[in-house]
């Protein structure tokens, strides 16, 4: 455990880190992040004593850090920097073998079957058998990085310290390094301080973020408690939105590119092909369907299968189309088309049922109006539908995202408009057949 008490301290007379105050329990994956030059590698260089502290109190282990000597803290504390030197003349067992320093007495450091057994062990762990002879430089970064991890880790230290421990790595390896260090913390309760530039990583990973500005602490708690938009962009400076993440229950930080849609016109193509009828649009369009485990996909091309049965699936893995296909038990398939001002409605269906309803909406729905709106659309078709209806259509909701905000209440109107109009065009197509009918 380490207790952080009023820490100030940095290089010159004016101090870098001012009045912080944390606690990081035993077993903790606690992150640290902030913008650059807010004083977090001067915190690491704090907290493992390379900087003294001009004001406050650092505990490791009940114990204040000044009242250890450098070996007795080098067996609890190990910094892996930003940028480790890399030696040429070792071999990546030797550099792996160097971390037992801190457990040898004497003048003269012989290396025992305990530390032969630690090497052993940790480069089993990391993975690193078929490095171990090979000259360090030989390896690639991550490698080297792997290296350097279990440097540290032969060292058994209880608190392990990381100053951007993914920098340069590729995202596999991010990942792997990621897990590996969340696995130490899990299972031998190691306590792990990393600084951290990734918000994701520092979001999926740590049980604590202390978010800094100007060596100053401005959060410290668990990563939804931290990580939210205003804080952020303010502590950051630049605008940074904050999603939900889709299976782990934590939050991802995203941000648009600046000139994301504003050149952008929209252009809805609608044809007739022979077995379907297509809708295609220019840009991608946020879509989501009632359609089980669909979610929010981003389409291009929608095509709406005249004759064919089953429901709507994700033709490509990068979510370009959809193909709407559902079952056709009796009569021929109608394709209405009803056009508002921000709005495009396409019905699909037979005389006495709705198979497919798809709304187009040229402009900006924020989450919380696109769900909104689904669920409008269905109390509406069930107060349109008799009761002996019991059949649902696919109900399919796009929107173009870019260009302007439309307002819920505009878009409510006009569906509800569009809807009334759907129910007059059929009547009326009904109307025509069943003349054609008698006549015929
Ligand atoms: N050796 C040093 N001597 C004097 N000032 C330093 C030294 N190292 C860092 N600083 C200054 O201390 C401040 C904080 O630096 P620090 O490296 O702790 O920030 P950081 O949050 O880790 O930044 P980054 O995200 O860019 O790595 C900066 O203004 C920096 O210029």
């Amino acid at each position: 455990m380490i207790e952080v008490d009023n820490l100030s301290g940095g290089y010159g007379a004016s101090p870098v880190v001012k009045d912080i105050s944390f606690t990081v329990e035993k077993g903790t994956f606690f992150g640290i992040i902030g913008p650059n030059g807010c004083g977090k590698t001067t915190l690491l260089k704090l907290l493992t004593g390379v900087l003294p502290n001009k004001n406050g109190f650092i505990y490791i282990e009940g114990r204040l850090l000044e009242s250890y000597n450098r070996k007795e803290l080098a067996r609890k504390i190990t910094l892996l920097p930003q940028q480790p030197e890399v030696s040429f003349s070792y071999t990546v067992r030797d550099v792996i073998a160097m971390g037992r320093y801190p457990y040898k007495k004497g003048l003269f450091h012989f290396f025992d079957e305990t530390d032969e057994k630690k090497v052993r062990e940790v480069i089993r762990q990391l993975g690193l058998e078929k490095y171990q002879d090979l000259p360090l430089p030989s390896l690639s970064g991550g490698e080297q990085q792997r290296v350097f991890l279990a440097k540290a880790l032969v060292q058994e230290p209880s608190i392990l310290i990381l100053d951007e421990p993914t920098n340069h790595l590729d995202v596999s390896f991010q990942i792997e390094l990621m897990n590996l260090i969340k696995e130490l913390v899990n299972t031998q309760k190691v306590t792990v301080i990393a600084v951290l530039h990734d918000l994701n990583m520092a979001s999926l990973y740590c049980d604590q973020i202390l978010l800094m500005k100007d060596g100053r602490r401005v959060s410290i708690n668990e990563p939804n408690q931290v990580l939210h938009s205003e804080t952020l962009g303010e502590v950051y400076g630049t605008a940074l939105e904050r999603k939900e993440h889709p299976i782990v229950p934590k939050p991802l930080i995203t941000f648009q590119p600046t000139d994301f849609g504003k050149k952008t016109k929209w252009n809805l193509q609608q044809y007739d092909e022979r077995d379907m009828w297509v809708v295609e649009s220019n840009i991608y369009l946020k879509t989501l369907t009632t359609e089980a485990g669909k979610g929010i996909n981003w389409v291009k091309r929608f095509e709406f299968h005249k004759n064919f049965h089953v429901g709507l699936e994700n033709q490509s893995s990068d979510k370009f189309m959809y193909t709407v296909r559902r079952e056709i038990e009796h009569g021929k398939q109608n394709l209405i088309k009803v056009q508002k001002d921000n709005l495009h409605v396409l019905s699909l269906g037979t005389f006495d049922r709705e198979n497919v309803l798809g709304f187009f909406i040229n402009g900006y729905l924020g989450e919380s109006e696109f769900f909104q709106i689904f669920m409008k659309i269905g109390q509406w078709l069930s107060s349109f539908s008799s009761p002996e209806e019991n059949h649902d259509p696919v109900i399919l909701l796009a929107a173009t995202q870019v260009n302007s905000e439309v307002s819920i209440e505009t878009i409510a109107v006009e569906m509800k408009e569009a809807l009334i109009e759907i129910a007059e065009k059929k009547n009326k197509k009904e109307e025509n057949d069943e003349n054609l009918y008698e006549k015929g």
